[in-house]
């Protein structure tokens, strides 16, 4: 249906532990939206995608993505609908796990093969992945045998198995290198396209040039503040200087996102 909405947060609360790291986050996320999640370090970038991809039970407030209540609800069948990628992935993988496993028990939210049964088509998909993100004849080698930029790819090729209906990234692309970064993003643009497409993606980043061109809503996150809005909140100077501290700049250049930083605004905030 057009324009339903697929993640609703209503003045969402979510602690890590004792610590509240977003207090009153309230959205809605219409179908088919690719939502960019910018912000400076430390501000819950990360707390928000663990709580959508129901990692992590939000404390107070409503959080309701696809037709589950994450905040109630049981989310064991709910993580088989949403393709994860975060870094702490590759330490809690297995580390003799293959590659192509690693990506077959994405859907299962699997961590370790002797506990899943993964059919010939999963395995086949897995490949097919694997080629997508330019890994075609890693599929065999364990996962502690590939460089970081590897492993990346792999478990962002694992995000995408089973069709997720939603997909949630965590820098999917910090580990990579300059070509890398460009072939991984080449890679997601066109997972993202993939029929059928995913209902919803976020993703986190801490460089706007990591995005891919489907983004088409920004939330922005920082200093105690949250903002969701359209791609056209970057141009919004004083939502970026709220977040981030200081002005930030955002231009497109040949479609891609660039961010700049006055370093004028810099020194006078280090001298303060
Ligand atoms: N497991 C945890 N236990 C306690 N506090 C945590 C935990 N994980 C994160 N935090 C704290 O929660 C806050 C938000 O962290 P989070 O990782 O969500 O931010 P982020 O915006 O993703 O940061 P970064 O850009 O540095 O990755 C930080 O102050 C962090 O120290």
């Amino acid at each position: 249906m057009a324009n339903a909405t697929v993640i609703s947060a209503t003045n969402l609360s979510i602690a890590r532990g004792t610590k509240t790291v977003l207090e009153g986050l309230t959205l809605d996320v219409p179908d088919g939206a690719v939502v960019a999640v910018v912000g400076p370090n430390g501000a819950g970038k990360s707390t928000i995608a663990a709580a959508i991809a129901g990692r992590l039970r939000p404390r107070s407030g409503e959080l309701r993505v696809l037709d589950c209540d994450l905040r109630h609800g049981d989310v064991r069948s709910f993580r088989a609908r949403v393709g994860y990628f975060a870094d702490e992935l590759t330490t809690q993988l297995v580390p003799t796990t293959s590659a192509r496993d690693a990506v077959a028990l994405g859907p299962h939210a699997g961590l370790r093969r002797a506990w899943f049964e993964l059919s010939d088509e999963e395995l086949v998909e897995a490949d097919r992945l694997l080629a997508r993100v330019g890994l075609a004849n890693v599929g065999d080698r364990a996962i502690e045998d590939l460089s970081a930029g590897q492993r990346q790819r792999v478990l962002l090729a694992r995000a995408f198995a089973g069709r997720p209906e939603i997909i949630v990234l965590d820098e999917p692309t910090s580990h990579l290198d300059l070509i890398g970064r460009e072939e991984a993003l080449w890679a997601l643009e066109e997972l993202l396209e993939r029929s059928p497409r995913p209902r919803a993606a976020f993703i986190v980043t801490h460089h706007v040039e990591e995005l891919p061109a489907q983004v088409s809503h920004v939330l922005l996150v920082g200093a105690g503040i949250t903002r969701f809005g359209t791609r056209a909140i970057l141009q919004d100077a004083d939502a970026l200087a709220a977040v981030f501290g200081m002005p930030v700049t955002v231009t497109e250049v040949g479609g891609r996102l660039v961010a700049r930083i006055d370093r004028y605004s810099m020194r006078m905030r280090s001298v303060r």
